[in-house]
């Protein structure tokens, strides 16, 4: 079984992050994690703060020499603009005076719709929104892709599945359906403004946020995540949280901002008739395979040996430049709430931290499935129960 937990605030020092459950012998470097946690920076729309802040990697624990020992992998991941940060938000007390003098500590008190800053103070007690939006902040998905870049090297590893995202819909402009990536469209695709394997769509897309920019507002959209290369069987029919449609819906809509999710054609199959709605079973050359790919990879809460296939919709950034109303709650006035700066649109790196929890809840399904305390075993155990079904 694989556990992940992430700790740290939006401008700390650093997040932190621990993947427990990993076998031995995954090769893993500093550089694979940075790697990952640039193409979260990508994406058209984002505002200022993806420039001048640095991601730091730090490998703290369990791994050594470029490969995990079995142990808890530790990821630190330092914030470069901590500096700016330390007396604000210090973790020990701070002269108050020291505080009052620092224009970062003003009281957050116009609470943004959209948010957790609102219902956060009310819940945890806080007569401003700092403490709560600086763990609700999605500065927090940076941890995650650091670990799901684990998650995936493992995948490849031991079971030569690779999890590729995309951008399917940006602002309302949507992609051609039916585009899927592979592996060879990475670079293609990290390349793209708005990570979308359509030209024509990327550039309506970047249009939209250049007029969203403009109009002081901001954007979601829909991204849409694939894992090639997965055997049948991870998962289970036999409980509801054994079932993998279900796991990889909880971790996607565990995203910030994410307020949607489909497994394969998802909201579409509802309006189709059965007769075009299921994946009809056919005789090929490489064994039993399927006609069409419409559910998404899954029946009864299983990987079918078909690709992995799920979306997931972001709702635009609550921190709206032209900003919305709202209670100031120190003075029970209505006022705007309050705004700094904020992305126009953060879906292409949505893509990016969708695509790390499907690959954290995947080779969590894969170690259930196969077990193994190294990449080895893992490897030897799915190649037997594949040579086993291979005529079933
Ligand atoms: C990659 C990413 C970047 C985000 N950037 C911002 C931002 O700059 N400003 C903002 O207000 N919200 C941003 N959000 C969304 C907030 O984190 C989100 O609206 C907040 O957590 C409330 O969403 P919820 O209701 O789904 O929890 C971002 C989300 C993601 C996934
Ligand atoms: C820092 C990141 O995203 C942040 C997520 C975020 C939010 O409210 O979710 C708000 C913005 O931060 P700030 O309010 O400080 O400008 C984003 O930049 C990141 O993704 O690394």
């Amino acid at each position: 079984m694989l556990r992940w937990l992430t700790a740290g605030e939006s401008h700390g020092p650093s997040l932190v992050a621990i993947l427990e459950g990993l076998p031995a012998h995954v090769e893993v470097t500093t550089d694979d994690i940075s790697d990952a946690l640039a193409r979260r920076r990508l994406g058209y729309g984002r505002g200022a703060r993806m420039k001048f802040e640095q991601d730091e990697v730090t490998l703290v624990g369990g791994v050594r020499h470029g490969r995990s020992q079995g142990g808890p992998v530790a990821i630190q991941v330092g914030n470069t603009e901590w500096p700016k940060w330390e007396k604000v938000m210090s973790a020990d007390p701070v002269d108050p005076a020291e505080l009052e003098s620092s224009a970062r500590n003003a009281p957050l008190t116009r609470p943004r719709p959209g948010h957790a800053d609102l219902v956060g103070m009310q819940k945890y007690d806080f007569d401003e929104a700092r403490p709560v939006l600086e763990r609700a902040s999605a500065r927090e998905t940076a941890a995650r892709v650091a670990l799901g870049r684990v998650a995936g090297n493992f995948l490849e590893q031991a079971v030569g599945a690779r999890v590729v995202s995309h951008v399917v819909e940006l602002g309302g402009v949507p992609a051609p359906y039916g585009s899927v990536p592979g592996p060879d469209d990475v670079a293609r695709l990290d390349d793209d403004p708005v990570r979308c394997l359509d030209p024509d769509a990327s550039k309506q897309m970047v249009a939209a946020i250049d007029q969203a920019h403009q109009d002081g507002d901001t954007l979601g959209g829909v991204v849409e995540v694939v894992v090639h290369g997965l055997p049948p069987g991870l998962g289970s029919h036999v409980h509801w949280d054994r079932r993998l449609d279900s796991r990889l819906a909880g971790a996607l809509m565990g995203i910030q901002a994410i307020k949607g999710v489909e497994v394969g054609d998802g909201f579409g199959l509802a309006a189709d008739p059965g007769s075009r709605a299921h994946d009809e079973i056919v005789a090929s050359d490489g064994g039993i395979r399927r006609a069409t790919g419409r559910s998404g990879g899954t029946e009864g809460g299983m990987t079918t040996g078909e690709l992995l296939r799920v979306r997931a919709a972001m709702k635009p950034i609550a921190t709206v430049p032209r900003a919305l109303r709202t209670v100031d709650v120190a003075t029970g006035e209505q006022t705007t709430a309050h705004h700094q700066r904020s992305d126009v649109c953060a879906v292409p790196a949505a893509g990016i931290v969708a695509e790390a929890m499907v690959a954290l809840v995947v080779a969590d399904a894969v170690l259930e499935k196969f077990g193994g305390d190294s990449v080895a075993e893992t490897a030897r155990n799915c190649a037997s129960y594949l040579d086993a079904i291979r005529f079933r």
